[in-house]
């Protein structure tokens, strides 16, 4: 240990020595979920000291030694077991026995950006990204229904899902709504889905919309001969009104897979998302991650990084997140941020901003299982047979302002074209309205795939012409 680690360790009380332990023999033994944080000290502790209160606050103690401690009490608390004193970062290690067992993704995230993140001790704090043991991910679900699940019900590989939002956010009435679907799908689009807010207002009544939109379905599935997928929101006041919603859409007729229920994860909660993944395990659930920005924005000192929402999502079974555009649309996000978390959840082992987190469930014992584990040519490691060995991929959703001209800027960034693409502005306010917009959108990625530049293929396909025009203008 180096002499200022030392120093550090002795100006540690005894309080918050029971929970630093920088010689600790194997963070990575199956025992801990381990989590690297940026943390800026806010009174008057140094580092190691406010990372001593950060753990004893995020797993088993509080602001004082308490008399009622116990041996075992004390083999549960959370060690900080390593420093970054250039860079302001600690490692904690979490005993995930702390953890309610019965795979309960919010129980973890009360405790480790919980009350740390409101504590006086820090002026900083942000978890930037988390390690899961093996072991651990046996006891979470995982995504139930994938992409993959998608594209085989879409009959569409190798191009990103082409998706649309409903623009304007609000306002229309539910055939209105309907009609702006029916023009995007008979346009070549695959998947529209509800704008975060849509829900049951008086002026686009819930059942109206859900029977509408199956019209628009129906009539446009008829028209192209294609399947189409809409994704509503069943986010809602309380449980029980939340599966009223699912269940008028199981029961108005659609065809299982072209429907997907939308939850906004933060504001409406992770049991919401646990209980949609638990109820319905063959529908595509959509994790809309409305209000993150107040904990992630790369600018925010607390908080969590896009990469750890993600990472969460999928153990919670989150079919598919939105990761952002990494620059590229009107959100804030970095390629560090956006593509690394969309990478983090979509492939079964990556690189974290810290960590390597591998999402088998395949014990080390396990030998006929490893050797279904292989890596594709972009030296991703895939498992052959995707079956309970693994955590199932959970989808990047990458939509936040962009539109038929960003589609290739964005895929150069991503690096791939496992994803769905959700534009509302960038289809609806195409010069010549909705359909257009979804000819647009098919033409740039069409382009795409054939490597030809998106100028040169609007010489003879006049909707992207008009796009190229007005959105490279704006
Ligand atoms: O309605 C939209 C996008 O509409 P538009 O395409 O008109 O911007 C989504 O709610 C944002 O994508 C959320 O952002 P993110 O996807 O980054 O979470
Ligand atoms: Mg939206």
């Amino acid at each position: 240990m180096s002499s200022i680690h030392e120093d550090l360790v002795r100006s540690l009380d005894s309080k918050q020595a029971a929970y630093v332990n920088l010689e600790l023999p194997d963070p990575t033994n199956g025992e801990y979920l381990l989590g690297a944080f940026h943390l800026v000290p806010g009174g008057d502790l140094n580092i190691l000291q406010a990372a001593a209160e950060i753990a004893a606050e995020s797993s088993t103690g509080t602001n004082f030694k308490v008399n009622t401690e116990t041996k075992f009490s004390k083999t549960m608390n959370a060690l900080v077991y390593q420093l970054d004193l250039e860079r302001n970062l600690v490692w904690v290690a979490y005993p995930w026995r702390l953890f309610d067992r019965g795979g309960n993704v919010q129980n973890i995230l009360t405790y480790i950006v919980g009350n740390i993140l409101g504590m006086k001790e820090i002026s900083a704090l942000k978890l930037l990204d988390v390690w899961f043991p093996p072991a651990m991910l046996e006891q979470y679900d995982g995504p139930g229904f994938t992409v993959d699940d998608m594209r085989k019900y879409l009959d569409v590989y190798d191009r990103p899902i082409l998706g649309t939002i409903v623009k304007p956010k609000m306002g229309l009435t539910s055939a209105e709504y309907a009609e702006v679907c029916y023009d995007f799908w008979v346009g070549g689009g695959d998947f529209v889905k509800n704008d975060e807010p849509q829900a049951n207002q008086d002026f686009c009544p819930y059942d109206k919309m859900v029977m509408h939109v199956k019209e628009a379905m129906d009539k446009a599935v008829k028209e192209t001969g294609k399947k189409k997928v809409h994704s509503f929101n069943v986010s809602a006041a309380d449980f029980d009104t939340m599966i009223e919603r699912c269940e008028m859409i199981v029961n108005a007729g659609f065809e299982p897979g072209s429907y997907a229920f939308l939850i906004d994860g933060i504001t409406a909660g992770w049991m919401a998302v646990q209980t949609i993944r638990r109820r319905y395990p063959n529908v595509f659930l959509h994790f809309h991650r409305a209000a993150h920005g107040a904990f992630t924005r790369p600018e925010n000192p607390i908080g969590f990084s896009v990469l750890v929402l993600s990472k969460f999502a999928r153990l919670a079974g989150a079919s598919g997140i939105h990761t952002g555009t990494a620059g590229v649309g009107k959100m804030k996000g970095t390629p560090e941020e956006d593509v690394v978390a969309a990478h983090g959840i979509q492939y079964l082992s990556s690189s974290g901003h810290f960590f390597e987190q591998t999402w088998t469930k395949i014990m080390e014992t396990d030998k006929d299982a490893i050797d279904l584990v292989h890596e594709d040519s972009a030296h991703h490691v895939i498992l052959e047979d995707d079956s309970w060995r693994g955590m199932k991929k959970c989808c990047p959703i990458v939509s936040g302002g962009l539109n038929p001209v960003r589609l290739k800027p964005f895929i150069d960034v991503m690096g791939n074209v496992d994803f769905i693409t959700t534009m509302g502005s960038g289809v609806h306010a195409h010069p010549e309205g909705t359909n257009a917009g979804a000819k647009a959108l098919v033409q740039a990625c069409d382009a795409y795939l054939k490597d030809v530049d998106i100028a040169e293929y609007a010489k003879d396909h006049k909707e992207l012409a008009q796009a190229i025009e007005f959105f490279q203008k704006t």
